[in-house]
């Protein structure tokens, strides 16, 4: 294990993504799994975190506040919900801790909100952290300028499982954006997220969304190019949390050693 390794706590550590964090904290030598935190008052305080995740006895208990282990760890790795995300990213800034956010469904309010914060903390905040999807985006970029102002009609199809309580996905609102950033368009002006009844034809300049909520699909992106005559898709399909997780912790070590800031994937990888 490297000297520099980083003491990472994992926030929502009961969560789908908390368990499967807990697994890639364990994997990786350059790592510390350094503690998890569930909900106040959660009848899973003082579980071991790796019989919580499934993957044996790690002799680190879980607990339910951040007080408790805010001298064990540098690295904040949360997935929860907005409101509760907000709330660590404060306990972050008066504590010097690093964080690496993965929560979806952010309001506009409160990703000002999180801005604000990481002018003092040093913050990796991505909608996925899948190395695939962020290679996705760097091919949208490419194929919206290409294909976009002559004539193609651009829709994004996400799919998730029945759990997931956010619409449309963190990564296809990304994806809306980053096509419509290729393209000189604003997604809120252009963001197409409801066809119901009359709504008559397409705005040639439409980007549409559409939501498919169904089962155990762990995550699913198309974004679909389509003209007269030829169509283009270019998919991401993720099949395990493992590469969302692994995403994570790789942010994590690397902000670990960064200046306040907000940082997003491409950074981490170094795709810009
Ligand atoms: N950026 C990315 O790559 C990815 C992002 N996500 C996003 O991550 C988020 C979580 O997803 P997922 O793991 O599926 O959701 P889950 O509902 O499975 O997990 C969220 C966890 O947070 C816990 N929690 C809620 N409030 C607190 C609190 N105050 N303190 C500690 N823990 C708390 C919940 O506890 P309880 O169950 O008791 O309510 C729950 O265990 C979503 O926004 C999702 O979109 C998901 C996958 C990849
Ligand atoms: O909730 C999920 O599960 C996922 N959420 C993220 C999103 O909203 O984009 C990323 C991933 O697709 C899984």
């Amino acid at each position: 294990m490297s000297r520099t390794a980083p003491r990472i706590a994992i926030v929502g550590v009961a969560g789908r993504m908390g368990r499967t964090l807990v697994n890639a904290v364990m994997q990786d030598d350059d790592a510390v799994l350094a503690g998890g935190i569930v909900e106040p008052g959660s009848s899973l305080a003082g579980a071991d975190l790796g019989e919580l995740a499934g993957v044996g006895r790690q002799g680190v208990a879980a607990v339910d506040s951040l007080e408790a282990i805010v001298d064990d760890f540098d690295v904040l790795i949360d997935f929860t919900a907005p409101k509760v995300t907000l709330a660590n990213l404060a306990f972050c800034a008066e504590h010097g801790k690093a964080i690496v956010i993965g929560t979806t469904g952010l309001s506009d309010d409160e990703q000002a909100e999180l801005d604000g914060y990481a002018e003092r903390v040093p913050t990796v905040f991505a909608p996925n952290m899948s190395v695939g999807v962020n290679l996705t985006l760097k091919l949208l970029e490419t194929a919206a300028k290409a294909l976009g102002d002559e004539g193609y009609d651009i829709e994004v199809i996400e799919s998730h499982h029945r759990h997931k309580v956010d619409a449309p996905s963190g990564t296809a609102l990304r994806m809306g954006e980053v096509v419509a950033g290729a393209l000189d368009r604003n997604l809120k002006e252009h963001g197409v997220f409801e066809r119901v009844g009359q709504c008559g034809p397409r705005d040639p300049k439409e980007i549409g969304f559409a939501t498919v909520r169904a089962g155990d699909i762990v995550g699913e992106h198309t974004v679909m190019f389509a003209t007269e005559g030829e169509r283009i898709e270019i998919t991401h399909k993720a099949s395990s949390r493992m590469t969302f997780a692994r995403g994570a912790v790789r942010a994590a070590r690397w902000v670990a050693e960064r200046e306040a800031g907000r940082y997003g994937m491409s950074d981490v990888l170094g795709l810009d």
